[in-house]
This record gives C-alpha cells, structure tokens and sequence, in this order.
C-alpha cells in the first residue's frame, strides 16, 4: 500500500539527510508505529506519505515513495486525500472550517460524496469520539483535547485507505485515548485500512501495532515485529522496562502480558514498599476559594476550592473539557474569573499588573512556543528579564540551569520543543513567582526529555515553589507528582496523595500499578530500587 524506495530526504541547507536509504513495504491493513526520540525525523517520514515532504518542506528528496502504486512526486497532495488522511500535530492549524458540523464535513464535500452519506458519516463520528454534544461549537473555543478529536474525526469520516497520524492522542485524556484507539482499530480490521502512526507515548498504543519502525537517530529506520524491536528499543514504555528489569521472556507488550508474567515478582517484592512519598509540604502559598470560570452560559469551572504549598508538585488530571485549563488561567489571574477569590500571600493576582502577577504566578500555557516571537534566544531572554523587571542575565541563567548549552543566537522555532518548553519556562522563572502551573508540558517530549523534564519540576518544588501541571500523562505523574488533583465537569472529584489516587483507578494508573495492584507501586525506578535494595540485604 506504501512503499518507500531508497528515499533519502535533506532539509535544504541541512549537511546530514532527516531520512537515509529508508526503503519500506508497508501492506494493506497494516497498523505501523513510528518510534524515536525527538527530531529523528518521523514527521518527515509521515509527511513524505503524502508529499508534503518535499513539495511544501522544499528540500532534495531522492528515491520513489508510492502509496498504491501512484508515484507521490507525480500528484499533489490534494490528488491524494481520497486515498491519504493525514492528523498532523497541531490540530488548530489543520481547520479549514469553523465549526465542528462544518469541519467533520468538510473532507466528504471535497471528494463529492451524496448529502445523505455525510450525513450519516458525520452522526457516527460525533458518536465514535464523543463530541455530539459539541457539534455546533466553533472550533477555536474548544478546549486541546476536543480540538484533537476533531481534527482526527474529520479525517476519519471521509474513510481513506491510509491514515497517517502525527501523535493523535498528545491532548487526549487516557480514556479518550484508548477510544480513538480503539475506532482507529476497527478500521484496520474491518476496512483494511493502512496505518502510519507516530507517537511518544509508546505505552498507549504498542500493544495495538503490527509493526513497529523505529528511527535511529542517523536517519536509518529499524523495521520489524514490536516484540523483537522493543529487545533493545532506546524508546520503551514501562511494561517493556518492566519486562526486562524482571528478565520476562517473551517481553510484555500490554499490562495484560505483564500482570500474567508478574506473580513471581510480586512474591520478590512482598516484604518491600516503594520508598516513602516526599516531604510534607511546607506553607500555604496560594488559597483558591470558590473559583468560577464561565464562557457565557458555560460553566467550566465551578465553586473551586484549593490551596497550594510551598514544595509540592500537583498534577491536576481529569477529561478533556472538565476545566483545567480555564483553572489555570484564573489562578494566574490572566484568565476570565466570574466569581471566586484567590490569595497569593496577600494579593489577588488577577487585581493587579501584569508584571505584579508574573511575579505571584509563572503559567506556562499548552502551546509554549506561542510565547516565542522574537528571533533569538537571547533576545527572548533579555525581554523576559525587561518584562520580569529582574537584572539582566536572570533568564537566560535561569535557562543554564534547566537546560544547559543552548545556543543564544539560535532561533527558537529551530529548538527541539523540549528546548522551547525550558525557554519559556525559564522566562516566566525570572520574575521568582512562588507558584508555577504548567499545562500539558510533556506533549511532545521523548521520555529522555520527560525524565530530565522530571527532574526540573522536582527541583523547582524543592527550592520551596508550588508547581501544578495539568497533565493527561500517567506515567509523568506516577514519577514527578506528590498530590493529584482530578477534575470532572468543571468540580474537583478527587485530591490526594499520588498513589492513593491513581492506584485504583482505571483511568489515571500508570503501568506498573496496573500490573502489580493493589500493591502501591507506580514506576519501573520504584521497583529497581526495591530489589537492588533486597539483593543487597540477601548478600549482608
Ligand atoms: N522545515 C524544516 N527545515 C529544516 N529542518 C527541519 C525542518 N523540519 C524539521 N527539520 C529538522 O529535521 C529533523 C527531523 O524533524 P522531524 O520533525 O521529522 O522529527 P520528529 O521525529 O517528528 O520530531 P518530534 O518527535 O519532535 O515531532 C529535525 O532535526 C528537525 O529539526
Ligand atoms: N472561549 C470559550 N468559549 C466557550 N467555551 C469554552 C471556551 N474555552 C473553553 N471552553 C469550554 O470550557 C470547558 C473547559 O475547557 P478547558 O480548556 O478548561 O478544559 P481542559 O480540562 O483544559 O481540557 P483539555 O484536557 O482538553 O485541555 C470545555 O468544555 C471547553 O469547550
């Protein structure tokens, strides 16, 4: 169905090809995971499907990519979207509509399918991702995780023979996840369609993947069966670290797998308990009382209340759409607040200045590098340090800490997002605001990025902020949160100490809980840690 011969592909002025002599065969039905850290070209290899790469990339592409047998160098890519449905990262930019009737449309009406049809086409997918109750509501005011849906609903409705999909489940809660998923599955089974997935978030998807394709780093791409790849994969999700740490043969793909292989490891494990949680938090510096956000009659936060200490990390989980992000805003005091007080040691920060507020509270909103407008490094440094009103040097050392060594004449929108993430947060850091929220920060990031990602946050707590980060990711919160703050429609439903709240739970636990619950653990570091402890203890 695809096939790829002897492609070779250079970004123009780039000195090292983004693909080498990749020569693929990929088969009608086939559902392909595309793995590999950070900028080793995964999007290039999505977007040569199509050919987008090169025709709007520019750059030299040498070798034949084909998509049933027509030759992509030869058609637009308009000529292909009857045969190519292609989900990029950022949905926002894909919309050619403005609602979401018009949008799930839109594709069937360019390929001039009958009225009735769409239609029906359109009433399943409303269904199929949960977004009938949205139909009628303009794009730009849905929230991350309901803008994702539908970029990849109005794909789907016009039923192609390929899906190429840049990170589909980025913004999507866990549950949401699994559904998109899981309609992305039946297509494979029940129309053959053809799948060319991309995704950081291995854990989500590798138990569903025929195949994996695994790049690099050198442009070479390592193609075979998921189990046999993820042997050595640089790029593995906890079951699979899992799996070797208690030297599981075959190697688990699914917690299903694991929990069948996990009984004697339980048993290794039976007189351990992860380490203790961290400290106690220290003072209270922010104090939420009855916050309400409303976008006309919408409620999406109701009568919150909540208070943030000095050294904690808090992931504030929940649905797409519950309210998270609207909370965020209005802590911050940027965001629309229609009642409700909230105290930063003695201030409202949505009473006072700009800068006053960019001291009380640091935000660092879901897409950073909209932050990021000037043209390079330093200058967004030194305009931080003007807007912070700080010495100047504050950001860009502050920048040093987080993440060491990037050039200052750089342009930020050729730093790797996890480069742009520290840029931004850096920035807000150099006004010393005690509370940090952070939203969705892990998009986007490879799990080397998360770990160092990781290590940031906890440090930011331990110099005595409070960090919140609105996340959907289990697996960052299991190793960087010491409390979990769950939403549902607009209320807080839960509130407690990491494990107590994801253990149990279907939605929020994390690999290793699922497998080894209801012991507490929650990482693969916790479980290494606790048998090199019990070896030891064997040989004393
Ligand atoms: N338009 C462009 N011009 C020049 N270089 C580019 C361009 N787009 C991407 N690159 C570079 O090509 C390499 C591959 O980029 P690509 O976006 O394909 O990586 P990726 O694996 O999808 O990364 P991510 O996981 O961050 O999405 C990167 O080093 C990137 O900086
Ligand atoms: N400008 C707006 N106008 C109308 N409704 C809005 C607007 N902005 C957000 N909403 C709605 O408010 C609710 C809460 O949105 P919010 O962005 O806070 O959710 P979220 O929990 O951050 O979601 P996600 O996990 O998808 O990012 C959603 O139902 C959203 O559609």
């Amino acid at each position: 169905m695809i096939s790829f011969e002897q492609v070779t592909f250079h970004y123009p002025g780039a000195e090292r090809p983004a693909l080498a002599d990749v020569g693929l065969h990929i088969g009608e039905g086939e559902l392909c995971l595309v793995t590999g850290a950070t900028g080793v070209g995964k999007s290039t290899l999505l977007g040569a499907v199509n050919g987008l790469v090169p025709r709007f990339t520019g750059g030299r592409l040498r070798g034949r990519v084909s998509v049933a047998g027509q030759d992509t160098a030869h058609y637009p890519p308009q000529e292909f979207a009857h045969l190519v449905g292609v989900v990029g990262q950022d949905p926002l930019a894909g919309f050619v509509t403005d609602t979401v009737e018009d949008e799930l449309a839109y594709g069937m009406e360019q390929l001039g399918l009958p009225s009735d049809v769409m239609r029906k086409r359109v009433e399943e997918t409303l269904d199929l991702l949960g977004i009938a109750e949205l139909r009628r509501r303009a794009l730009r005011t849905l929230s991350g995780g309901q803008q994702q849906r539908v970029a990849i609903g109005s794909v789907l409705t016009a039923h192609p023979r390929v899906l190429v999909l840049d990170e589909p489940t980025s913004a999507l809660d866990p549950t949401a996840a699994e559904e998109v998923l899981a309609a992305v599955v039946r297509l494979v089974h029940d129309l053959g369609t053809t799948v060319l997935l991309a995704e950081h978030r291995v854990e989500r998807v590798l138990q569903y993947a025929d195949r994996l394709l695994h790049l690099v780093g050198d442009g070479t791409v390592r193609d075979g069966p998921p189990a046999e790849l993820m042997a050595d994969s640089d790029v593995a999700p906890p079951v699979v670290r899992l799996g070797r740490l208690a030297g599981w043969r075959p190697l688990p793909l699914s917690v299903r797998d694991a929990r069948r292989a996990a009984g004697p490891l339980r048993k290794r494990l039976a007189r351990s308990a992860p380490a203790a949680a961290a400290p106690t938090a220290g003072k209270t510096l922010l104090t939420g009382a009855r916050v309400t956000v409303a976008y006309g009659g919408t409620i999406a936060v109701r009568e919150v209340d909540l208070e943030l200490r000095a050294g904690e990390v808090v992931a504030l989980m929940g649905r797409n759409g519950s309210g998270k992000s609207s909370l965020l805003w209005a802590l911050q005091g940027s965001g629309p607040r229609r009642s409700g007080t909230v105290d930063v040691l003695g201030s409202d920060p949505g009473k006072v200045s700009a800068r006053a507020a960019r001291a009380l509270v640091g935000l660092v909103p879901q897409t950073a590098s909209d932050l990021l407008y000037l043209e390079t490094v330093d200058a967004e440094c030194a305009q931080g340090d003007t807007e912070s009103g700080t010495a100047a040097g504050v950001s860009r050392a502050l920048l040093d800490s987080i993440a060491p060594g990037i050039p200052g004449d750089r342009h930020p929108r050729d730093l790797s997002e996890g480069q742009q993430l520290a840029l931004v947060l850096a920035v807000q850091l150099g006004a010393a605001p005690g509370t940090v929220l952070l939203d969705e920060p892990t998009r986007g990031l490879d799990y080397r990025a998360k770990a160092r990602f990781t290590e940031i946050v906890r440090r930011l707590a331990a110099e005595g902020r409070a960090v919140v980060v609105a996340t959907h990711d289990v697996e960052f919160v299991a190793g960087a949160a010491d409390r979990v703050i769950v939403m549902a429609e607009g209320e807080i439903v839960a509130d407690g100490p990491t494990a107590e709240v994801v253990v149990s739970s279907p939605a929020f636990a994390p690999q290793v809980a699922k497998v080894l619950a209801p012991d507490p653990w929650l990482t693969v570091e916790q479980i290494a840690a606790a048998l090199a402890a019990a070896a030891e203890e064997a040989t004393a």
